[in-house]
């Protein structure tokens, strides 16, 4: 190892990357480093999405290496890129680098509200996103996402997804009526899911994220099995019976060997537009405890809050509407936090330890 690598990986190590708690040395790829008459060049990339941080870890970076006796002048090149999965995409899926899935045992926990706050998360992170809803009976990503057209067709008969925010979307919202129900049965669903991903044109991605129907039935075991996806995020809501209905969850990725990267839990608290007073109505600590019995870390906490249901029914998420709030905070930690145990998966190094989970649970 050359002196100017080793400089750099001692002076990475001491940055930790903002809002995870990880050194910057784990996070990013020296491509080249050199020392010559005092000066450092070098060229690092990050693996993980950190469109807003570069500049502020560029200078960080810089005065470190500046006020070592070595070097006298620094000349650094920060970029990031995503590490794509070994486990190789194919068809309309064969440019996407990571497919997550976003799932909770029980309906209403905000599943959706989670996946797109997120979407939108790595959005501003400058990542090429996607969403694919996988809930072909209450789809609900287009109105979360605002859009309102249908997708375009090409020649060939496949689909462009619609976007907004940066964010590319394909939900049954834009091919069926509003109030047209979904009458099918289970393999017809599980059929039209396929088709709305095989047939749609996501083009590059570095994250599609597919936001699972709620339960464990045929849905979600044809989309596990069909998709190569990466690894699941678990929503529940604090309460136990959320927290019984998530572990079913967890045990159905389990059984079809996806890995958990962890949990959510929202609805944590209640925070009262009016006076800001917090207040746990629905119990404390689920998602801490599941994390706990089920050896998943606890990704993050988001509160029941008023505002973040009003911005996702007018179609313009938390993320976007109030991006300096806590809570969009809170989902850019989230965010960030899923892809730096992605890229572990993509390196090999996740030494996440199997779920145990019994049958009956
Ligand atoms: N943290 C939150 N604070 C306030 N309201 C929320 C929060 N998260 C979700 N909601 C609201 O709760 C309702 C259900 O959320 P969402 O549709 O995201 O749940 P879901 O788990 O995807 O539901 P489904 O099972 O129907 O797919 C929505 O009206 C949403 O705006």
């Amino acid at each position: 190892m050359s002196d100017a690598y080793q400089l750099l990986s001692l002076q990475l190590a001491k940055i930790s990357f903002p809002l995870l708690d990880c050194p910057l040395d784990q996070l990013a790829d020296i491509e080249h480093a050199q020392l010559e008459s005092k000066k450092l060049s070098a060229k690092i990339t990050l693996k993980v999405p950190s469109q807003q941080f570069l500049a502020q870890l560029q200078q960080q970076l810089t005065s470190q290496l500046q006020a070592l006796p070595e070097i006298e002048s620094v000349e650094l090149s920060l970029k990031w890129q995503v590490v794509a999965q070994a486990t190789k995409s194919e068809g309309k899926l064969a440019q996407v680098a990571n497919i997550v899935a976003i799932a909770s045992g029980k309906g209403g926990v905000g599943k959706s509200t989670t996946t797109v706050n997120l979407a939108l998360a790595f959005a501003a992170q400058g990542a090429k996103v996607g969403v694919l809803d996988a809930d072909i009976y209450g789809p609900s990503q287009h109105r979360m996402l605002g859009i309102k057209q249908g997708p375009q067709v090409t020649e060939s008969n496949s689909m462009i997804p619609v976007e907004n925010y940066g964010v590319k979307a394909m939900t049954m919202g834009v091919l069926v009526e509003e109030d047209n129900p979904m009458v099918w049965r289970g393999p017809m669903a599980s059929g039209a899911l396929l088709q709305l991903i095989n047939e749609t044109e996501w083009g590059q991605l570095d994250y599609l994220f597919v936001d699972m129907p709620p339960g464990t039935g045929d849905i979600q075991l044809t989309l596990s099995q069909k998709v190569p996806v990466s690894g699941a995020v678990i929503v529940t809501t604090p309460q136990d019976i959320a927290c019984i209905d998530a572990r079913k969850g967890l045990a159905m990725f389990e059984k079809v060997q996806v890995p958990v990267l962890g949990v959510v839990e929202n609805m944590s608290t209640h925070i009262c537009s009016s006076c800001g007073h917090a207040e746990p109505i629905f119990g404390e600590g689920g998602g801490e405890k599941m994390g706990e019995d089920f050896n998943v870390s606890l990704l993050g906490r988001l509160p029941l809050a008023l505002a973040i249901r009003q911005q996702s029914d007018e179609g313009k998420p938390t993320v976007v509407a109030e991006p300096d709030s806590a809570a969009a905070q809170e989902y850019a930690k989230i965010a960030l936090k899923i892809a730096a145990d992605l890229l572990k998966i993509a390196q090999g190094e996740d030494d996440q330890p199997s779920i145990m989970i019994s049958d009956d649970e």
